[in-house]
Order: structure tokens, then C-alpha cells, then sequence
């Protein structure tokens, strides 16, 4: 009975009663249906003895005026809840799913959207809105239980596969690589990359930190050697927790003036322009903008300067680093360590900067955290056309060239990379780009970090929660 309310047959009496009224439908601003009313008459026909269904068939076929025949129930439950608003981490389609007492009543939504719920009495099926809304009617969702365990069903139903976790054009095989060498591409070492680092230069006495080739390389080899592991251990915050929290509690958040800025977190597939973009910005407005120094074991060149270019560090302190936790991510690369630690990200929030940096996307939940609140933006790239049309000068760094004009197979492959991201992590993306022309894809970054920054958004409940050490 989708005008407003359900209905049930008590199971031993067979008595028809009002299951629930949806919130802002039709019987809830009527006032006069309350979830436990006994059905008596529809019509003037009496129900005893229907079943649901034939009663429903009986309102399919009615025109006009619809009169009930209750018996109140005896004590009104009194709505003392208070609303709760949550984000999806998990998708749902009422239409699929055929425990749902009333598929018209139900409301699908995707991993990500912003659901206000507005009643939880039943603690199977919750009534929500997704925001923003439009409709003063609820739909029915998965109470967390109920949608954990749907979740659980049909994870145990799939058949059992290892994750693969995200190949970027950064995995491309060493083999093919090679064998599409061009006569224009440098192949790398750990000299040429060093050396010829036009990315950690100095702009007007300011030099850009974390864009160094060494650092990106270890960021790409990363995927093959430390984190290829079945996703259910590797990736626990982001597949397999959709399992044990398909709903996370969020609230609106208006960052004060004089509190920290906060992070910005690029995510794209290698070979989008996720470092362009950065660097830009940073260039824009280095006063405003910066990187985060990056803390490697290899030893400093002699221009170096421990802090300026990286935090240099031996492997001892490295390791007693990652295991207290203390890297957003890190990785290795020609048996060096490279990694970016939350204490640089909060040194260059503490200087009143903005801290812009790019991540993988299996770091995500390293800085959705009380202390960064990174805003999460996602760099995509527009169509293969377009991306023809527009990378003709760009060059890709690839584990064996540093600069490698870009190829079809390339933009297929960041093609399908995004696919893969979006599947498993849009619900963390805070905002998307499509980096088709250059200085739109800036425009586009500055206007969404100043909003980051000034502008209420939702985020984590557990951030603004003061028993919270994350
Ligand atoms: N919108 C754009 N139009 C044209 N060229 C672009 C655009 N964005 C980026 N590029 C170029 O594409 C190439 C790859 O960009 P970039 O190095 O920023 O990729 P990335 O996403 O940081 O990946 P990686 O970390 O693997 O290098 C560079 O030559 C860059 O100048």
C-alpha cells in the first residue's frame, strides 16, 4: 500500500494492520494513520480474512475518496527520534530486491549520496530522503543490519576471486614497456630521474615539494610490490567496510576562519594531470599553496637540504614510522623508501597554508581523518578523443621512461582505471574534475578548494566527535 503506508497480516489472527506510515506521505500529513491501527474496512468492504495483496488490488481499482475502517492502536508511539544523516557506502535498489515489503516504497541510492534518515522505529526497514530533496516523501531503506547483511549474502555469493587492486598505466609489464620504446622516451635511472627533476625547481625562493620523479616512480611500483594483496586485507576502510559500515554517519561541517585549512587530496590515474593541476596551483600562489615534504632513505645529493627537498632519514626510523602509523603512504623504490607523513601535511597546515597533495586511492582513509579532514577531489580524464586531441605535447612517466609521449593503449588503460576507482571509492570523492582543457581543469581546482575551505560541507560525524584521536 504505497499511497503513504504498508500493511501486514498478523501472523497468528490474520488481522490486518498498518505496518508503517511513510514519513511526509500522504496518511502521515492526513494525521489520521498511525503504524499499528487495525484495519477494519476499505470502502465499506470489510478486509477480515483478505490478504494484503487483495487488499491492495482493492485500492488499485478505487477512484476518488478512499475511505479506512480503523481501530486505533491503543498507546501512539511517540516520535522521539532525532534525525540522523548518513552517507551510502554501498548501493541499493529497491526494484532488486525482493524482501522489501513494498517496492514502491522503497528508495534506491548509490555509494556516496547523502540520505537524511528520518525514522528508524522498525529495525529492519528505515524510511530516508536523499539530499538534496525535493520530495516531502520518504522511501524505504536497509536498516544498517539489515543492509550489512545483504551485503555479507551477496559477498559470500560472489565467487571467491583476490582483488585485484587497481592497475594503473603505472603497471603496465616491464615487457611491453620495452617494447614499445620510443627513440624520443630517456630511459631512467636513478641519475637521470635525479637530476633532471625539473619539477622539484625553485619558484621565486619557494621550492615545490613532493613532485620529484623518484617519489611518483615509488608511488607507481607500489601497486606491484607492497599492496598486491587480496583487497579484503589490503583495502580494508574501503570494500570489505562497506560490509561492516554500509552507512556512515556524517554532519554539515563550516570550517571557522581560524581553525587549520584543510587538506586537499588529489586522487586520479596515473598520467591524468593530478601533478600538472598541483603544480599550477602551487605556482598560482605559493603563499597560499604548498606540497608536503616527503621523508626518503636514500642518500642526499649534494645540492640537497634535509626538510627542503625531502626529510632525509635512515631505514631504521623509516620502518619504526610506518609501523606507528605515521605515513599517509610510502612505498619503495630502487631498494629506497619514499613516503609522505601526516606530521609534513600538518607542519604546512600549521604554517596557515593549504596542504595539496596527491594520494593513490588506497590512502584515502589515511587522511579522512579528525586531524587532516582532507577534502577528497577526483581528477578524471575527459574521452580517449579528447585526450588525443589535447595530450599531443604531454609525456607520461612510466617505470622505465621518464618522458614517454602517450599512446591509445594509454588512454584505454586510464579508461579502465577509472572505472575501477570510481567502483570502489567514489563514495570518499568530495568533488570530481574531468581534466580535458588545462586552464578550466584550474579554474575548476580553485574554485572547489575555496569551497573546501569556506563553505559547509559534509563530513564524518566521528570528526567533529571530541572523544576521537584519529
Ligand atoms: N589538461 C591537460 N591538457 C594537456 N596536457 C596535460 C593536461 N593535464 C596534464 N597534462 C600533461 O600530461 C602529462 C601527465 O601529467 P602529470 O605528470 O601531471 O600526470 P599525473 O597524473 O601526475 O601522473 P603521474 O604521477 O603518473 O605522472 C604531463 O605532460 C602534463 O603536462
Amino acid at each position: 500500500m504505497c499511497n503513504g503506508a504498508t500493511i501486514r497480516r498478523h501472523e497468528v489472527n490474520g488481522e490486518i494492520f498498518i505496518a508503517r506510515v511513510i514519513h511526509g506521505g500522504l496518511a502521515d500529513r492526513s494525521g489520521l494513520l498511525y503504524a499499528g491501527d487495525r484495519l477494519v474496512e476499505v470502502n465499506g468492504l470489510s478486509v477480515e480474512g483478505l490478504e494484503p495483496e487483495q487488499i491492495i488490488q482493492i485500492l488499485a481499482r478505487s477512484h476518488g475518496t478512499i475511505m479506512f475502517k480503523v481501530v486505533p492502536i491503543s498507546d501512539r508511539p511517540v516520535n522521539s527520534q532525532t534525525t540522523l544523516y548518513v552517507r551510502a557506502m554501498a548501493d541499493y535498489c529497491p526494484q532488486q530486491d525482493p524482501a522489501i515489503p513494498c517496492a514502491e516504497a522503497g528508495m534506491s541510492f548509490h555509494k556516496g549520496d547523502v540520505l537524511e534518515i528520518v525514522d528508524q522505529t522498525d529495525t529492519l526497514w528505515w524510511q530516508a530522503k536523499k539530499l538534496p530533496s525535493t520530495s516531502c516523501c520518504a522511501g524505504l531503506i536497509p536498516s544498517t543490519s539489515l543492509l550489512k547483511r545483504k551485503q555479507k549474502e551477496f559477498w559470500w555469493s560472489q565467487p571467491l576471486q583476490t582483488h585485484t587492486c587497481i592497475k594503473t598505466l603505472s603497471t603496465v609489464d616491464e615487457e611491453e614497456d620495452m617494447m614499445a620504446i620510443d627513440d624520443k622516451c630517456v630511459e631512467t635511472d636513478e641519475e637521470t630521474f635525479e637530476s633532471e627533476d625539473e619539477f622539484s625547481r625553485n619558484v621565486e625562493g619557494i621550492y615545490l615539494a613532493g613532485f620529484r620523479r623518484s617519489l611518483r616512480l615509488c608511488r607507481k611500483r607500489s601497486h606491484t610490490s607492497i599492496h598486491q594483496q587480496p583487497c579484503y586485507s589490503h583495502c580494508p576502510r574501503s570494500c570489505y567496510s562497506a560490509l561492516a559500515n554500509p552507512y556512515e554517519e556524517v554532519v554539515r561541517y563550516q570550517r571557522h576562519p581560524e581553525d587549520t585549512n584543510r587538506l586537499i587530496a588529489l586522487v586520479g590515474p596515473s598520467g591524468v594531470g593530478v601533478n600538472e593541476l598541483r603544480r599550477r596551483l602551487i605556482e598560482i600562489n605559493p603563499k597560499a599553496f604548498s606540497g608536503a615534504v616527503p621523508h626518503t632513505t636514500r642518500m642526499p645529493k649534494m645540492y640537497e637540504e634535509s626538510g627542503r627537498e625531502y626529510h632525509f632519514i635512515n631505514k631504521e626510523l623509516f620502518e619504526n614510522m610506518v609501523y606507528n602509523h605515521r605515513f599517509v603512504e610510502y612505498g619503495e623504490y630502487k631498494g629506497n623508501m619514499y613516503g609522505t607523513s601526516v606530521n609534513a601535511v600538518s607542519e604546512v597546515l600549521g604554517s596557515g597554508k593549504i596542504c595539496v597533495i596527491d594520494i593513490e586511492p588506497h590512502a584515502i582513509q589515511s587522511v579522512r581523518t579528525q586531524k587532516l579532514k582532507a577534502y577528497i577531489i577526483f581528477v578524471k580524464p575527459p574521452s580517449a578523443a579528447r585526450m588525443k586531441q589535447t595530450r599531443k605535447n604531454a609525456q607520461l612517466i612510466t617505470n622505465y621512461y621518464i618522458n614517454r609521449p602517450f599512446k591509445d593503449e594509454d588512454f584505454q588503460e586510464m579508461e579502465d582505471a577509472v572505472r575501477k576507482m570510481e567502483h570502489q571509492y567514489c563514495q570518499f570523492f568530495d568533488h570530481v574534475i574531468v581534466n580535458d582543457r588545462l586552464q578550466d581543469s584550474c579554474v575548476q581546482l580553485l574554485t572547489a578548494i575555496r569551497r573546501a575551505q569556506d563553505e559547509p560541507q559534509w563530513v564524518p560525524a566521528s570528526w567533529l566527535c571530541p572523544t576521537d584521536q584519529s
